[in-house]
């Protein structure tokens, strides 16, 4: 059994990662998705160890101290992780993993695991960013401001990703990311040139 692949999708808040990921999921049975840690509260719907585990910011330096995030960092003036023991455990069983970070996460993730794949999602305009973000309405204005005064910087770290998907009819950019696991899937492996 060969290792589990790890793919990375990262992109500004409102570009629809969470609306893309969750059609493949629902496709894609085999690939397992990672639940991050946040200090964020949950906005309504929001399901603890479903979407995120909601922790104090106690409890997140705690993990942190005892070097249980893969990597972590400050995204919008909240705290974020990746639990290491689910991925590490997924990735050696020879499942496939996907993790939904943002580009200072995606950054440390390549450092620890360089075959990794890295996937940013993109809105079609910055106006069409903003429309999806007001139109969520989950954020009050100033985590507004933050998200898309972010959203310019966070753009120009695609050039150290692997693919660029652009999320204008969500179909298609839902068929692009299956596209891009299968032929990652796909590859030779050093396993099968011997
Ligand atoms: N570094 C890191 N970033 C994360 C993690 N989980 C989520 N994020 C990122 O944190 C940012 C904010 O996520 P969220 O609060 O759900 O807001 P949204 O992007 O507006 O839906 C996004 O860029 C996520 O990709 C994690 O475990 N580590
Ligand atoms: N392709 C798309 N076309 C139009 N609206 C979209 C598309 N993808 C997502 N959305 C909408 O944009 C908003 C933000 O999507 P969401 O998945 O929460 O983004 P993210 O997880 O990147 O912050 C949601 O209201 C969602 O329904």
């Amino acid at each position: 059994m060969g290792k589990g692949k790890l793919f990375v999708l990262s992109g500004p808040s409102g570009v629809g990662k969470g609306t893309v990921l969750d059609k493949l999921l629902s496709d894609f049975k085999d690939v397992q998705y990672s639940v991050s840690a946040t200090t964020r509260k949950p906005r309504p719907g929001e399901k603890d160890g479903v979407d995120y585990f909601f922790l104090s910011r106690e409890k997140f330096f705690k993990m942190v101290e005892n070097n249980e995030f893969i990597e972590w960092a400050e995204v919008h003036n909240n705290y974020y992780g990746t639990p290491k023991i689910f991925v590490d455990k997924c990735l050696a069983e020879g499942k496939d993993v996907i993790l939904e970070i943002d580009i200072q996460g995606a950054r440390q993730v390549k450092k620890l695991y360089p075959d990794a794949i890295f996937i940013f999602l993109v809105p079609p305009s910055l106006n069409e960013l903003k429309r999806r973000l007001n139109h969520r309405g989950s954020e009050d204005e100033k985590n507004m401001k933050i998200r898309l005064n972010n959203a310019e910087d966070e753009l120009k770290e695609v050039k150290n990703y692997d693919y660029k998907v652009v999320n204008d009819r969500l179909d298609d950019a839902v068929e692009k990311l299956k596209s891009i696991i299968i032929a990652e899937k796909c590859k030779i492996r050093e396993e099968d040139c011997q």
